[in-house]
């Protein structure tokens, strides 16, 4: 198995949408009905993903944190996890201006990020339907997840797996580019160099 690699998630969303119950689930294959979120907000979890040990750190926000807090656990995470609840609307709009944030705050082709709708077990208060996730997610350019924390219907597990692949998949890429551009410095000053010893 190749060496272990770190992922740095945070999961944001509007109050109460379900970001602990997700993360919850995700790490204990169980609901919590009541889960007290003041007990933790980061967790660390080992996992493998396609063949390879994967380390995460997960970040559950607070729906209700001021912009700075905001802007700084925007800046730390590599990938993100927006989630809002189907049954309310409001919720569905915030992922929106939630995204926007995120671009403001990092590089657009730094943000990874997966969309996920909860609260799927509520279809009979349903307020957003699916082709409009889907249609976000189209325009967001990422994966879509509908799913219930609750029932534990859709993938949670591999919405969380399939964005560590999407972290680790730009990570190497950016490292490839950030060499090869390290290499061309590299071979521009040893031309600089020679020119000014042969002139
Ligand atoms: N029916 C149903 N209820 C859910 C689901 N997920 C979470 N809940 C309930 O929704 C409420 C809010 O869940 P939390 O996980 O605390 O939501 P949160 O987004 O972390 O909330 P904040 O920490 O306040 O931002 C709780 O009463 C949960 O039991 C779900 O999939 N289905």
């Amino acid at each position: 198995m190749a060496k272990s690699a770190e992922v740095k998630l945070a999961v944001f969303g509007r109050a109460a949408v379900g970001k602990s119950a997700i993360v919850v689930r995700f790490l204990t294959k169980r609901f919590i009905w009541e889960y007290d979120p003041t007990l933790e907000s980061t967790y660390r979890h080992q996992a493998t993903i396609d063949d390879e040990a994967v380390s995460m750190e997960i970040l559950d926000t607070a729906g209700q944190e001021d912009a700075i807090q905001r802007e700084s656990h925007m800046r730390w995470a590599e990938g993100f996890v927006l989630v809002y609840d189907i049954t309310d609307r409001i919720s569905f709009e915030e992922v929106i201006s939630l995204k926007n944030f995120l671009d403001e705050i990092k590089k657009p082709k730094n943000v990874t990020l997966i969309l996920v709708g909860n609260k799927a077990d509520l279809d009979h208060s349903r307020q957003v339907t699916t082709e409009e996730g889907e249609k976000v997610a189209t325009e967001m350019a990422c994966a879509f997840y509908e799913c219930s924390a609750c029932t534990g219907e859709g993938n949670i597990n591999e919405a969380f797996y399939e964005l560590c692949r999407e972290v680790r998949r730009r990570k190497m890429i950016q490292g490839k580019t950030r060499r090869r551009s390290s290499t061309t410095h590299v071979k521009q000053a040893i031309n600089k160099m020679l020119t000014k010893i042969s002139s």
